[in-house]
C-alpha cells in the first residue's frame, strides 16, 4: 500500500507519521521545498510540530506529481477552504482507482459543501472512493505518540476497512463507519463550538459553561445532521461527542484558543494573528454551517451567535447574553 499526504501542516505530517508506523509507504507534498527537505533529511517539521521526531522512511517533495506516482490513498489535509482551487491542480495526477481520503474539518463558503462533495465534483470520483477520517486527533497528542482513537467513515465497506488497515498504529485505533455525511459534519461544527467554549473560558466561566455548550452543541449538530440523512449514533462515538469533548476542552485545539482570546477582549485581528498562519477553521466555516442550517430549515443557536461573533457584529459579552436570553423549551 502506498499513500500520498498532500499537506504539511501539523495534522497532515502526523497523519503522514501515522501511516508510516502503520507499516504503509508515504510520500508527502508540501508546497515549499525547504520544508519537503528539512522532513526528508532532518525528519523534522519545525514549523508545525517542533520537537517532533518524524520516521526516516518518511519522504516529503514539493512536486504533487511526484507525491502521486502510484498512489493507492491520496490524503488532503490542507485548510478547507483551499481544497476546490488546489485539486483542481492536482485532478489530473490523480491515479484512477486511488482512494481519495479527507482529513478535513470544514464545510466550504458559498456552496456549503462537506469535503467529500468537493472532492467527488472536482475529482469526479463516485462517493464509493471517497472516505473521511475524523476524531478526537488533536495532532501534537498524536504526534507523541499518545493513544487515541478515530473513525474512518465511507460508503464502501471495502474501501473504508482498506483505510483502517493502512493506519492502524499502536498508539491509533481507527473504527471503520458508513456515515460520511455525520462524521464530516461532527468535525466541522465542533470547530464552531470549541470556539464558543474557548470564548466562555476567556471570559473567565468554568465548567458548567463549558459543558452547558457542548451538550447543546451536540445537539444542534445531531439535529442538523438528522435533516442531512446521517446515522444519530454517529454523534454519540468518536467523530461527534469524541471529538467535541476533545477539543472544546484542550488549550492545543486552535479553535478553542482563538475562541479565548477573543473572550478576553482581544479583536479578531488580535486573534489570527496569534495563529501564525495555522488554520482555525470554525472562524469561516460558522457561516457555511450556518448556511447549510438555513437551507434545511434547522434551529442553531450557538453556531448563529458565533457567526456573529466571527462576523465582528457583536462582542462576547452579547453573544452570552443572546444565548441566554432565548425563550426556554424542553430538553
Ligand atoms: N491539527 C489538528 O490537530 C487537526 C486538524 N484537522 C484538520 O486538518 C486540516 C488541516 O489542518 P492542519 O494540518 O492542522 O493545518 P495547519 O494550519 O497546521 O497546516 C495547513 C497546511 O496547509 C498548507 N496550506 C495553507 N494554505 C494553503 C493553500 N492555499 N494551498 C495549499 N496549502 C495550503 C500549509 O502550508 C500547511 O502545510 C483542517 O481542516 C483541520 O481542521 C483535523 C484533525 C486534527
Ligand atoms: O480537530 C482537531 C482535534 O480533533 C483539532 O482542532 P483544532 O483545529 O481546533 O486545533
Amino acid at each position: 500500500m502506498k499513500a500520498a499526504v498532500l499537506g504539511s501542516g501539523s495534522w497532515g505530517t502526523t497523519f503522514a507519521k501515522v501511516l508510516v508506523d502503520s507499516g504503509t509507504e508515504t510520500v508527502m507534498w508540501a508546497r515549499r521545498s525547504e520544508l519537503a527537505e528539512t522532513i526528508t533529511r532532518r525528519h523534522a517539521n519545525p514549523d508545525y510540530l517542533s520537537g517532533v521526531r518524524l520516521p526516516s522512511g518518511l519522504r516529503a517533495t514539493s512536486d504533487a506529481a511526484e507525491a502521486l506516482d502510484g498512489a493507492d490513498l491520496v490524503v488532503l489535509v490542507i485548510p478547507s477552504q483551499t481544497l476546490r482551487e488546489n485539486l483542481r491542480g492536482w485532478t489530473k495526477l490523480l491515479p484512477p482507482d486511488a482512494t481519495l481520503v479527507s482529513l478535513m474539518k470544514g464545510i466550504e463558503l458559498g456552496t456549503a459543501k462537506r469535503m467529500s462533495e468537493v472532492i467527488s465534483e472536482v475529482a469526479g470520483a463516485g462517493p464509493d472512493r471517497v472516505a473521511v477520517v475524523s476524531g478526537p486527533n488533536l495532532a501534537r497528542e498524536i504526534a507523541l505518540e499518545q493513544p487515541t482513537a478515530t473513525v474512518v467513515a465511507c460508503a464502501d465497506v471495502d474501501r473504508g476497512a482498506q483505510v483502517q488497515r493502512a493506519c492502524t498504529a499502536p498508539y491509533f485505533r481507527p473504527y471503520t463507519n458508513i456515515d460520511v455525511v455525520g462524521t464530516e459534519l461532527g468535525g466541522a461544527v465542533k470547530n464552531v463550538i470549541a470556539l464558543a467554549c474557548g470564548m466562555a473560558a476567556g471570559m473567565g466561566f468554568g465548567n458548567n459553561t463549558t459543558a452547558s455548550l457542548i451538550t447543546r452543541g451536540l445537539a444542534e449538530t445531531s439535529r442538523l445532521g438528522l435533516a442531512l440523512g446521517a446515522d444519530p449514533m454517529t454523534f454519540a462515538g468518536l467523530a461527534g461527542l469524541g471529538d467535541l469533548v476533545a477539543t472544546c476542552a484542550s488549550p492545543l485545539s486552535r479553535n478553542r484558543s482563538f475562541g479565548e482570546r477573543l473572550g478576553k477582549g482581544e479583536s479578531l485581528e488580535q486573534a489570527q494573528a496569534a495563529t501564525h498562519g495555522q488554520v482555525a477553521e470554525g472562524v469561516k466555516s460558522c457561516r457555511s454551517v450556518l448556511d447549510l442550517a438555513e437551507r434545511h430549515g434547522v434551529d442553531v443557536p450557538i453556531t448563529r451567535v458565533m457567526e456573529s461573533v466571527c462576523r465582528g457584529v457583536i462582542g462576547p459579552v452579547d453573544a452570552a447574553r443572546l444565548l441566554m436570553s432565548r425563550s426556554t423549551k424542553s430538553e
